[in-house]
């Protein structure tokens, strides 16, 4: 990560919360363009003063590759080789979130409009940087919707990965044009000749068309836009025609309320025009148009086939829906494809570590949630751990990061339980309903069956680790159902694999069973029957709510065993005698049990020092608010923190 300082804004103030960043890039800009002023007719980008822009001049495009084979470092560049930011500024530039930079990963996809010279003539150039990681795949799936080419990134040294193949058939799917970039060639273990002949073998790509770049070196960059430009349709809208436009992306702003991201396909759009959602017919003004470049620029007006952001007044990401169709009031068009509506694949409660501390949670969770209208969340309460929220996530790693965000931006102190899938409990007639919590699976009532949601896992690794693969997928309850060979050395598996099976340990074991070689995608398949119980965890025979758990049959004893062991660990020494149980369906399958310790506070207090007796007795009531009563026992929060981490 680079130690640089971020570019400061005007007003001299150092970077703080990313919310307050997103503000202040908002603030630095000049002023607005007024309508009818010379800069309303365009905007300065790199030096050129931007006009309008016929579609033949304009190329919509997204960077998609493996996590970390270089795309927002590739960004960066894109945008010094244009003028768009300085030699020099922060790296991954697009990267904003202070999530994104800690982790190095790109979590919002971004966008950013470049102006380029090309065989004497300007073109207008929509960059979309995207997120690599698989959570994040319905981002880049949108991103692509406002996209007609791709750069398809391979880190040379590494050749084809995972998500390098999910990646390619998203845009393939999408009959964009796919221009292939082998990037990192200043390495001295790249290989682009042997990755070159792997673009050739797992996707039917020319390795003559594959341009050799380094992003960070900047060898090879001159190629890229120029291919862009020459191998990328321009956008095919009409320009004389009704105005149209797809929603691709939303986000809130502390002080303009939601930026949408907008693809113009058809007509033009202006400031001050009303525009209708195809969705919901709601009618919104548009108070802001312009475009990213990278900063803010409000423009008056985006022309067929550009990519900018409108800003309508809206409060919440809610109603702006991504994948919507807007068009001109009392102008209606017919709606464009639209996308798949994100699922919630993982599900997990969220509670304040101190009850109190409920209204804050509440207040972060809104917050966050206005910028990413995938999470699913409502209320829930639990007996062990009060108020809080039941929510839904694409993936682990989303989940992760929604915790960190609330954390790092909100202040807020937490506990997660343990994530969870959505079940299906098939009833004696026939009708099935979902459970998204697995306290409400039913006990002692007969059910025709239990579905779980699967996945297709892609795995792509050096054909030595094939067979430790296979026994850990085995071992995970997967099917093999693809078995290639893709290059000398380097094999991929295809396994249906139930989701429940990736979350825990997963991605660590296929790391540490692959020195880290093997990468992994994977996307939502069906459901599928299972023979799956509620495993529940009891204290002194009152079963605590928060650590309830669907597991398999045949994994539900060596589990409870886990588990009733580990609290024993972490209750310690106590009072009186507890018994630890875990049930499998209400049936006892292991148990611990704490003998009964007198515990003395006081006992170091001979003497009658009565102020420091006081002190310590005060100094337990503390410690008691942070602890929760199951089964009549104390259980310090800790406690259900490192429970929920038992695999
Ligand atoms: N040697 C070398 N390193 C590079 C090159 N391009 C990127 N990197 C490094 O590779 C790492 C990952 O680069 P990123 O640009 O963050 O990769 P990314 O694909 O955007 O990653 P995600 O956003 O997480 O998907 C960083 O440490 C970069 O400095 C290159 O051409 N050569």
């Amino acid at each position: 990560m680079s130690t640089e300082p971020h570019p400061q804004p005007r007003d001299g103030l150092a970077r703080q919360t990313s919310t307050q960043h997103f503000h202040r890039r908002w603030y630095s800009k000049a002023a607005p363009a007024e309508e009818g002023s010379d800069a309303s007719k365009g905007f300065v980008a790199g030096g050129f003063s931007v006009t309008h822009f016929p579609p033949e001049r304009i190329r919509n495009f997204s960077i998609i590759a493996h996590v970390d084979h270089g795309k927002s470092t590739m960004a960066d560049r894109l945008m010094e080789l244009t003028g768009a930011i300085r030699k020099g500024m922060q790296e991954q530039y697009l990267d904003k979130l202070q999530v994104e930079r800690e982790r190095g990963i790109t979590v919002k996809a971004q966008t950013v409009s470049l102006v380029y010279r090309h065989k004497g003539a300007d073109y207008l150039l929509n960059l979309i940087d995207t997120p690599g990681h698989v959570d994040f795949s319905y981002e880049v799936s949108r991103s692509l919707a406002a996209c007609q080419g791709a750069l398809l990134l391979v880190d040379a040294s590494q050749g084809i990965q995972a998500q390098t193949v999910a990646n390619f058939f998203l845009a393939f799917d999408q009959d964009l044009a796919v221009v292939p970039v082998l990037n990192k060639i200043d390495m001295a273990t790249a290989e682009p000749a042997r990755v070159a002949a792997e673009m050739q073998q797992a996707f039917d790509i020319d390795p003559a068309s594959c341009l050799l770049a380094s992003a960070k070196t900047g060898r090879g960059l001159e190629q890229v836009l120029p291919a862009v430009i020459e191998r990328i349709p321009a956008p095919q809208g009409r320009e004389e025609g009704r105005l149209r436009m797809l929603l691709f992306d939303a986000y809130h702003d502390e002080y303009r309320g939601v930026v949408c991201l907008v693809e113009v396909v058809d007509g033009q759009l202006h400031k001050g025009d009303k525009v209708v959602s195809a969705s919901n017919g709601e009618q919104h003004d548009i108070l802001e148009v312009g475009v990213l470049a990278p900063e803010p620029h409000a423009t008056g007006r985006l022309c067929t086939g550009q990519v900018g952001y409108i800003i309508t007044g809206l409060k919440t990401t809610k109603s702006a829906r991504v994948g919507d169709t807007w068009f001109l009031d009392k102008q209606p068009v017919p709606a464009l494809p639209g996308f798949k509506p994100s699922k919630s694949m993982v599900f997990a409660g969220i509670y304040p570590v101190s009850a109190a501390d409920f209204e804050q949670l509440d207040h972060a969770v809104e917050r966050l949630t206005l910028n990413d209208a995938s999470i699913a969340f409502k209320k829930e309460n639990s007996a062990a751990l009060g108020a809080g929220f039941r929510c839904g996530f694409l993936g682990l790693l989303h989940m992760e990061v929604f915790h960190q965000r609330l954390e790092q931006e909100h202040g807020a102190s937490l506990i997660t339980t343990a994530p969870t899938v959505p079940y299906m409990l098939e009833h004696s007639d026939g009708s099935k309903t979902e459970i998204q919590n697995p306290s409400q699976f039913p006990l002692g009532q007969k059910l025709a069956g239990v579905w779980e949601p699967t996945v297709v896992a892609t795995i792509v690794t050096p054909s030595d680790y094939v067979g430790r693969i296979m026994e850990l997928c085995q071992d995970r309850r997967g099917d093999l159902t693809e078995h290639a060979v893709i290059a000398a050395n380097r094999t991929l598996l295809r396994y249906t694999l139930p989701l429940a099976e990736l979350g825990g340990d997963f991605y660590d074991e296929l790391k540490s069973l692959t020195s880290g070689y093997a990468s992994f995608d994977y996307e939502e398949s069906e459901y599928r029957k299972a023979d799956l119980v509620r495993l529940d965890l009891l204290l002194n025979g009152e079963a605590v709510d928060a650590l309830a758990r669907v597991v398999h049959r045949g994994k539900a004893q060596s589990m409870g065993r886990r588990m009733c062991a580990k609290m024993k660990e972490l209750l310690g020494r106590q009072l009186f005698e507890v018994t630890i149980q875990a049930a499998a369906n209400n049936r006892i399958i292991a148990r611990e049990t704490i003998s009964a310790l007198r515990k003395n506070v006081l006992a170091k207090c001979y003497g009658g020092d009565v102020s420091r007796k006081r002190k310590l007795l005060e100094k337990q009531k503390e410690g008691k608010k942070r602890m929760r009563r199951v089964g009549s026992v104390d259980v310090p929060q800790e406690v259900f923190h490192a429970l929920m981490k038992t695999n």
